[in-house]
């Protein structure tokens, strides 16, 4: 279990974290979701104690991540996969961690093989590919076998058969009973993995729930009507309450529900060809609730 009490970052003039609390249970994947400059980097940072916080605390299993007496077994955690010496191989790097943690030589072989490194083990990672760095990123946070995983975009430069290896794995690890814990930028990337959501703009929480009901939530559907008379079914829906667009040869309609636009137009021998709910795309709905935090950070940078 991950918890995070008000917690806050400062650099300089700029506030990366502002008063942020949630918890990560295990047992599911939990996403970390928001767009570039959110402050997801530097929210897990605070948590694996790299940085320090201005105000607030993070604690894993109860304990800041200072005070854990094994933090390899405890926590693992991939932030930067290319933050590797590039002249060690990537089996010599796994064995300087194991060996720095009390970890047997033989758990490094059984992470190469559960990544799929184990024909590149012997090569030095300056010549890796961003998804083999990725993997080993990940094999390293494996080592220890820890309860709590900590992954920064993690399927970042994976070619479709490493994201969903990736995908599995995270699965694979909170059904054990793990607590993970994925950033992404991408709604439509956390969607496909994460059961829960912690959302953040601008450094502040939006949002801490399901997926399923945060794209609920998000989307901003209408009603796309079509029929031979598209005047008239716009002054029976307005008349009832709805909002009505035209849009060519459509009317997209707000505010009422497909039965009840249906019930309307047959009440009124009104023929339609077409009644059909829309949804907009996970990330227009994401972009809608982060919208404020995208326009301020495009703002600030831009007075720099
Ligand atoms: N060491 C630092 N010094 C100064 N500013 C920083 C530092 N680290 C982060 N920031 C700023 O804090 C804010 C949050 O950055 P952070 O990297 O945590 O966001 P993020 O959500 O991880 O974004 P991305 O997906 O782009 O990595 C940004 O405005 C960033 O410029």
């Amino acid at each position: 279990m991950i918890e995070v009490s008000g917690l806050t970052k400062t650099y300089g003039s700029t506030r990366a974290v502002n008063d942020l609390s949630f918890e990560v249970r295990p047992g599911v994947v939990t996403g970390f979701l928001g767009p570039n400059g959110a402050g997801k980097t530097t929210t897990m940072r605070l948590i694996l104690g790299l940085d320090r916080p201005t105000a607030g605390a993070a604690t894993i299993g109860g304990k800041p991540y200072r005070r854990l007496g094994a933090p390899l077994h405890t926590v693992g955690s991939m932030l930067d996969a290319k933050a590797v010496h590039p002249g060690r191989t990537a089996y010599n790097h796994l064995l300087s961690l194991a060996l720095g943690n009390g970890i047997p030589r033989r758990r490094v072989d059984e992470v190469i093989e559960q990544v799929g490194l184990g024909s590149v083990a012997r090569r030095r990672t300056g010549g890796f590919s961003l998804g083999m760095s990725q993997r080993l990123g990940i094999a390293g946070a494996l080592l220890g076998d820890p309860q709590v995983l900590l992954f920064d975009e993690p399927v970042n430069g994976l070619d479709p058969e490493g994201i969903h290896w990736v995908r599995s794995l995270m699965r694979d690890l909170a059904a054990r009973g793990r607590t993970v814990f994925v950033s992404s930028h991408l709604l439509s990337e956390m969607s496909q993995t994460a059961e829960r959501l912690i959302v953040i703009g601008r450094g502040e929480l939006i949002a801490d729930t399901t997926t399923e009901e945060f794209i609920e939530r998000a989307s901003t559907g209408y009603v796309r009507v079509r029929g031979p008379e598209p005047g008239r079914v716009k002054e029976v829906l307005e008349a009832a309450g709805a909002t009505v667009a035209e849009s060519g040869h459509a009317l997209h309609v707000t505010g009422m529900t497909v039965e009840r636009i249906s019930d309307l137009a047959a009440e009124h021998g009104l023929r339609l060809h077409e009644v059909a709910p829309q949804h907009a795309s996970l990330e227009e709905a994401f972009l809608t609730l982060t919208r404020q935090s995208v326009e301020y950070h495009a703002r600030s940078e831009g007075e720099r």
